[in-house]
């Protein structure tokens, strides 16, 4: 059986800056990122299965990119835990904001690196995490390969 790569997009809005950052996105500012989650492996062959002829339900798939990422994610804002925005990130805490603080700069390189961490670790086994892409802006992405990682 052939071997398939099926992908699942999200969105989701979310608050950061990066500390110590030499131009504008030093400041709070906000993106709506789009997420694509691309995972490979072989269709269920036997058609008393209930997901036959799917790789993973795309619904499954979107359960665990949901539980991990984007209702984690979505209208928080995310700061490096190591630097001193974590003073600011305490005031928003306690007046009622979602914040999240990371142990990494929150660039769309940095995220994409902690997101294929948490996605694969939730794949079943037969189920290969095949790359992520994060696009921050309609001209701005990075993105993670299984193959080069
Ligand atoms: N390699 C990276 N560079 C930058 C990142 C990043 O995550 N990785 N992030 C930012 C800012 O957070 C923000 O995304 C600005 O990005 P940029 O594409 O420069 O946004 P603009 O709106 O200025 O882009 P246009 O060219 O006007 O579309 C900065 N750099
Ligand atoms: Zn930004």
């Amino acid at each position: 059986m052939s071997t398939i790569r099926i992908t699942k997009q999200f969105n989701f809005e979310t608050g950061h800056a990066l500390y110590g950052y030499d131009g504008k996105c030093k400041n709070v500012h906000g993106h709506s990122y789009k997420l694509s989650v691309t995972v490979s492996g072989k269709p269920i062959k036997d058609n008393t299965n209930v997901k036959f002829g799917m790789v993973i339900d795309f619904g499954d798939l979107k359960k665990i990119v949901n539980e991990e990422i984007v209702d984690v994610f979505d209208h928080a804002t995310v700061f490096n835990k190591n630097t001193p925005h974590v003073e600011l990130a305490k005031e928003l805490m306690d007046r009622g904001h979602d914040v999240l603080l990371v142990d990494y700069q929150p660039t769309s390189e940095m995220m994409v690196i902690d997101f294929a961490k948490k996605i694969k670790k939730r794949l079943p086994k037969n189920i290969k995490l095949h790359s992520i892409k994060l696009q921050e802006t309609d001209s701005s992405f990075a993105e993670w390969y299984a193959s080069e990682n």
